[in-house]
C-alpha cells in the first residue's frame, strides 16, 4: 500500500533500549516513527501507554512513536530504516524485513558487534540480506548511552557510509541540538571500534570490581585502544578513526559509565559470579561477551596480537582465574610501546 501521508516516516527495528532512544531522536526531529518488535505486548505498551518499561524505565515516549509486530506496516513508506537489533539477531531481522524495505529508504544500523559464526561486520550482513551494495549502508556509532540520549543530554556520534549522499542524509535525519552527528566514510573502522570497545569495557568492569586502581584502568584503556587499532587496521580501517568519537570516545564512555551493560557485567564477574548468572541478571544484551570470542578468532585469522582480548577470552570461556590473567598481562615479554 502506498504511503499517502505527507509526514516523513522512519522505521526502527527493534525496540530495545538503543532502538527506542534513536526512535526518540527521530521523533524529536518530527519523523513519524514506527518500531517493529517481536511481541504484541511490547508493541501495545509503546503505542498505547507510550512506555518501553523494560528497556528504558520511567521514560515517556512521544505520540509520534508507535510500534507493531507487522514488518510490512513498520516499513511501508519509511524513508529511513534503522536496524538496532543485537548482532546475533541482525541477519534474522534483516531477512524478515527484506521484502518490505522501500527501495529508496536510507538504511542505517546502530549495532555494535559481529555476526557470531561468520565474524562478518553488520553492514556486510545487511548488504547480503537486503541485496544492496555495502556502499549504500550506513552505521551510526559513538559515545551514546540510551539512558542519556532519552534525557536529551548532549551527545555526539558519527554516521559512516562509503556513500557521502547516504551519510549526509542520515546525518540530516538524526541531527539536532542535543544530538550532534558527524559524517565519516570509514565504515570498517567505525564498526570495528564500536564492537571491540565492549571487550575493553567488560575488562574495565573487572578491574573496578577487583579494585586494581586507576593506573590499571588507564593502562587498560590505552593498551586496549592499541589492540583495537591493530586489528582494525589489519581489517582495512583508517587508523585515525580510532582516535575519533567511535574509537576513543566510545571506549571512554563505555569503560567508565555505570550505564554500560558491558562494564556492569565485568563488575559482577569480578566477585566470582558465573557468566551465565551475570547474563541472566542483566536481562539485556551484553555484546562484549560474544565479541570477545569473535575478536579472539579474528586476531588469529589476521595474525594480530591482542593480549587483553586473549586473557578475557580465557576468563569468560575457559574458567581462567582472574589473578592468572593479570599475571599474564603484567608478565608479558619486554617490548616497545609502538610495536605490540
Ligand atoms: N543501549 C545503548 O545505550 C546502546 C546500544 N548499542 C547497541 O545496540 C544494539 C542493541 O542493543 P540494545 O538496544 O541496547 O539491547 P537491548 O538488550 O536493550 O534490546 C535488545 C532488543 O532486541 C530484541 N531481540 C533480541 N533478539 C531478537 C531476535 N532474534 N529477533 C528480534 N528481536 C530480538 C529484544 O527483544 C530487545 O527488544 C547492540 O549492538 C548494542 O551494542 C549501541 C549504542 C548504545
Ligand atoms: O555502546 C554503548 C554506549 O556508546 C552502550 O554500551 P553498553 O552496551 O555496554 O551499555
Amino acid at each position: 500500500m502506498p504511503n499517502t501521508s505527507t509526514k516523513r516516516k522512519a522505521a526502527v527495528l527493534v525496540a530495545g533500549s538503543w532502538g527506542t532512544a534513536l526512535a526518540y531522536v527521530l521523533a524529536c526531529n518530527h519523523f513519524e516513527v514506527v518500531m517493529w518488535t517481536r511481541t504484541e505486548a511490547q508493541a501495545k505498551e509503546i503505542s498505547t501507554q507510550h512506555h518501553n518499561e523494560k528497556y528504558l524505565p520511567n521514560r515517556v515516549l512521544p505520540p509520534n512513536i508507535t510500534a507493531t509486530t507487522n514488518m510490512e506496516e513498520a516499513l511501508n513508506g519509511a524513508e529511513l530504516t534503522l536496524f538496532a537489533a543485537p548482532s546475533s539477531a541482525m541477519r534474522d531481522v534483516a531477512r524478515a524485513a527484506t521484502p518490505y524495505v522501500e527501495a529508496n529508504s536510507i538504511v542505517v544500523h546502530a549495532t555494535k558487534g559481529f555476526e557470531p559464526e561468520s565474524l562478518k561486520r553488520m553492514s556486510v550482513v545487511l548488504a547480503e540480506e537486503l541485496g544492496r551494495p555495502e556502499a549504500e549502508i550506513a552505521v551510526i556509532s559513538g559515545p551514546s548511552h540510551a539512558e542519556e540520549v532519552i534525557l536529551k543530554l548532549p551527545t555526539t556520534v558519527v554516521v559512516a557510509s562509503q556513500s557521502v549522499d547516504v551519510a549526509e542524509k542520515a546525518q540530516e535525519a538524526f541531527m539536532n541540538t542535543a544530538f550532534r552527528v558527524y559524517t565519516n566514510n570509514d565504515v570498517i573502522g567505525i564498526e570495528i571500534s564500536g564492537a571491540l570497545k565492549n571487550i575493553i569495557a567488560l575488562a574495565a568492569g573487572l578491574i573496578n570490581g577487583l579494585q586494581l586502581g586507576d593506573n590499571a584502568k588507564a593502562a587498560l584503556l590505552t593498551r586496549g585502544l592499541a589492540e583495537i587499532s591493530r586489528l582494525g587496521v589489519a581489517m582495512g580501517a583508517n587508523p585515525l578513526t580510532f582516535i575519533g568519537l567511535a574509537g576513543v570516545g566510545d571506549l571512554v564512555v563505555t569503560a567508565t559509565s555505570q550505564h554500560s551493560r558491558n562494564w556492569r557485567a565485568g563488575y559482577m564477574l569480578a566477585d566470582g559470579t558465573p557468566l551465565a548468572v551475570v547474563l541472566d541478571r542483566m536481562g539485556m544484551v551484553v555484546e562484549g561477551v560474544k565479541t570477545t570470542r569473535a575478536a579472539y578468532e579474528l586476531a588469529q585469522q589476521y595474525g594480530i596480537e591482542m593480549p587483553i582480548t586473549e586473557q578475557l577470552y580465557g576468563v569468560l570461556f575457559n574458567d581462567q582465574p582472574l589473578d592468572r590473567s593479570i599475571e599474564a598481562l603484567m608478565g608479558r615479554m619486554k617490548t616497545n610501546e609502538m610495536n605490540s
